[in-house]
């Protein structure tokens, strides 16, 4: 459920969870985003000291298609393990409320970074977008759409590196079935998403990352306009300003990923291997070894073995069944530490 957050606290239901100090074993402490039905607090996990992100959904606020999406979104953050994607740690529910316990990413937005220091450097663009294509690449090949990448989701964590986050508009896709849900910014929007036709998923979250591209090298938009239907026309035409700082090379790399015909389009694998992305070496591949079933670091299950109430078959068990309860959420935020 992709919203738009602000950090002001309205409703009465806003003071109701803003008088929450505590759950399980996370603290409370600061609200850093509300949307129209969650509230998103930093907390720290008492038991490991560790800064976590809780996303609090009160479920009584929402109808049932709302409640799906929720519960599709966990589903999806729960199989998705990649270094630039915001990990789920734990989810607790009661029969009111519903606690997403994931990484915090404590640098906010790459919107709110470009507002503040202006376009990036190509080389610092060329090693972010390295990273977010790796987290794209990450969840096609498990056939997972993003549908809503766009600078507010990208967020940077305490070394700026990305954390791809809100997979609330997110799906699973088959190979070639196309996709019919209107869904993200109108700004990042694929041009076939305009003309309501039906889409290929992965085509066009690359229309997305060329966005993306566009607007870390240029600190702009590419398509703008001050309605819809002017956004809609710039984005069939397929034209937009290239700036005079933009080298040929990077040009090159959007003009391949901003192409109106979705069959024409770069692919993932095309996007790595273009010249403009070998100015840094980050190897986008690492993401494959990531889906093997979860080594056990030992290290980790014998500091656990100390704490009260845990055994060494809890630890293993949670862990490997991905129960993401308090057990294999201590885990993770030791392991993670
Ligand atoms: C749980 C999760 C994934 C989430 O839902 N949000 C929200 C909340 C604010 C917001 C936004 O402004 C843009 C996207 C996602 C979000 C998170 N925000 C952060 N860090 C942050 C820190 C300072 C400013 C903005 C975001 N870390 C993790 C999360």
């Amino acid at each position: 459920m992709a919203q738009k957050w602000s950090n002001s606290n309205s409703s009465t239901k806003q003071n109701l969870i803003d008088r929450l100090i505590r759950v399980g074993y996370y603290e409370f402490e600061k609200t850093i985003g509300c949307g129209n039905f969650a509230v998103v607090k930093l907390a720290k996990h008492v038991v490991t000291n560790t800064k976590v992100a809780v996303k609090i959904i009160d479920k009584t606020q929402l109808d049932e298609e709302t409640l799906k999406k929720i519960f599709r979104e966990i589903q999806i953050m729960r199989k998705l393990k990649h270094p630039h994607i915001i990990k789920l740690y734990q989810v607790m529910e009661t029969e009111r409320m519903i606690y997403l316990v994931t990484e915090y990413a404590s640098g906010g937005e790459i919107f709110d970074y470009l507002v503040e220091h202006g376009p990036m450097s190509e080389s610092e663009a060329c090693r972010i977008f390295q990273q977010i294509v790796s987290a794209v690449h990450y969840c096609h090949s498990m056939n997972i759409v993003h549908r809503d990448l766009k600078a507010e989701n990208l967020l940077l964590d305490s070394n700026n590196d990305i954390k791809l986050a809100d997979f609330g508009f997110s799906n699973t896709f088959v190979e070639g079935q196309l996709l019919s849900t209107w869904c993200g910014s109108p700004a990042y929007a694929a041009p076939e998403l305009f003309e309501g036709q039906k889409y290929d998923g992965p085509k066009a979250d690359i229309w997305s990352l060329g966005v993306v591209l566009y607007v870390l090298v240029c600190g702009a938009l590419p398509f703008g306009g001050k309605n819809l239907q002017t956004l809609r026309s710039q984005v069939l035409s397929g034209k937009f300003r290239i700036p005079f700082f933009m080298t040929g090379a990077c040009e090159n790399l959007i003009r391949h990923m901003l192409v109106i015909d979705a069959e024409k389009r770069y692919s993932l694998p095309q996007i790595i291997q273009h010249e403009w992305m070998k100015q840094s070496n980050i190897d986008c591949y690492s993401h494959v070894i990531l889906n093997t079933n979860p080594v056990i670091n030992n290290v980790v299950v014998e500091h656990m073995l100390q704490l009260p109430g845990l055994n060494h078959d809890m630890i293993v068990n949670s862990v490997q069944q991905r129960c993401f309860d308090h057990v294999s959420a201590i885990y993770h935020l030791l392991a993670d530490k």
